[in-house]
């Protein structure tokens, strides 16, 4: 078994080596050329699993109240069968009532089990959780349960297509109550890519239902506030309330939730001040390092302060709940 140390510098090559190719060759041609070094892929996937299942699952069980799959199965939890649906609806007939709209809440049914994608899930970390039922999809799947599947690429349509190999086609539109990036921006190198995976996000929801994102963050409550503020103004456009943010101790959490009624938060986004297109709006503080540090190309790095956020794990403290609709 690898060390700690070995596995996290290899993961962190591989997202930097593909930023850095993205820089100069361009993003999407970067990310073809990703696709296809299946080698790496496999590695990658493997390393992930191991550095979760092996090195971070020691800490989950000192801080089990405190890891991000639980942060995602409490907070699912929380807006399914808690208080967090009805809080969001009444705010937005709040809102609804500040441009005299009206809402229409009836065709908003989930079931006692949670339908939720996990996109770039790597291992399926969510399958042992009674109330929900995982899609669990990954680029390199390391567990046979998940489909191996390109989120950027796959189809859209009337239901969940699966070809023999377990590859994904296509995912069914309106067909998720929740839909999971557990550090998966990150991964994509560059701010449309993201933007696009959010797009794709908003197609897959029912109304009402909720987008979790994971990304790491190790700075103070407020350091990357105004990241925060486009991302969530960059949701608000394709029609996605933020209902949450949490700050962990590693990471960033939010929620968002489809808007049931898109007019009324194209009215909300009338009145912010917007001052970035949106779809350059999801980016990350390693946009724009420029790695001067990073010189060997694949096993080993110089560490990077940036992104050594994302290592080495996924915890730490709740420390508030903002109110999604009070500026
Ligand atoms: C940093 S790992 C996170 C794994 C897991 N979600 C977690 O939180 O521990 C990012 C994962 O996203 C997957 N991924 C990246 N881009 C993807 C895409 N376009 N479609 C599907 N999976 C993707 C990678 O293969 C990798 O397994």
């Amino acid at each position: 078994m690898a060390n700690h140390q070995e596995l996290a510098d290899f993961i962190k090559s591989v997202h930097i080596n593909l930023r850095l190719r993205s820089r100069e060759i361009g993003a999407e041609a970067a990310w073809e050329e990703h696709c296809k070094d299946h080698q790496k892929l496999e590695k990658y996937a493997v390393t992930m699993k191991e550095l979760a299942t092996v090195h971070w699952e020691k800490n989950i069980k000192i801080h089990s109240d405190q890891s991000g799959i639980l942060w995602v199965v409490d907070k699912c939890n929380w807006y399914f069968f808690g208080e967090g649906k009805g809080l969001f609806i009444s705010k937005e007939l709040k809102m609804a009532s500040r441009y005299s709209m009206t809402c229409d809440f009836n065709n908003v049914v989930f079931g006692k089990r949670i339908s939720l994608l996990d996109v770039g899930s790597c291992y399926n970390p969510l399958s042992h959780f009674p109330n929900i039922v995982t899609t669990a999809i990954d680029l390199e799947p390391a567990d046979k349960n998940v489909l191996r599947c390109d989120f950027l690429l796959v189809e859209i349509g009337d239901q969940l297509v699966v070809e023999d190999n377990s590859f994904c086609k296509q995912l069914p539109k309106e067909g998720y109550d929740a839909i999971l990036f557990s550090l998966l921006l990150e991964y994509l190198p560059s701010p449309r890519q993201r933007f696009s995976a959010c797009k794709k996000a908003m197609k897959l929801l029912k109304k009402g239902g909720l987008l979790l994102i994971l990304t790491p963050d190790s700075k103070h409550e407020t350091a990357n506030s105004r990241l925060a503020r486009q991302w969530r103004l960059a949701l608000a456009s394709l029609g996605m309330w933020m209902l949450t943010t949490e700050k962990l101790k590693h990471l960033r959490c939010f929620t968002f939730v489809k808007a049931h009624d898109k007019q009324i938060i194209e009215n909300w986004l009338m009145f912010q001040k917007v001052d970035i297109s949106f779809d350059e709006a999801i980016a990350i503080p390693q946009d724009k390092n420029p790695y001067d540090d990073f010189n060997c190309r694949e096993t080993e790095l110089s560490t990077s302060h940036v992104d050594n956020n994302f290592m080495p794990n996924t915890f730490s403290q709740i420390i508030g709940v903002e109110d999604i609709f009070d500026e």
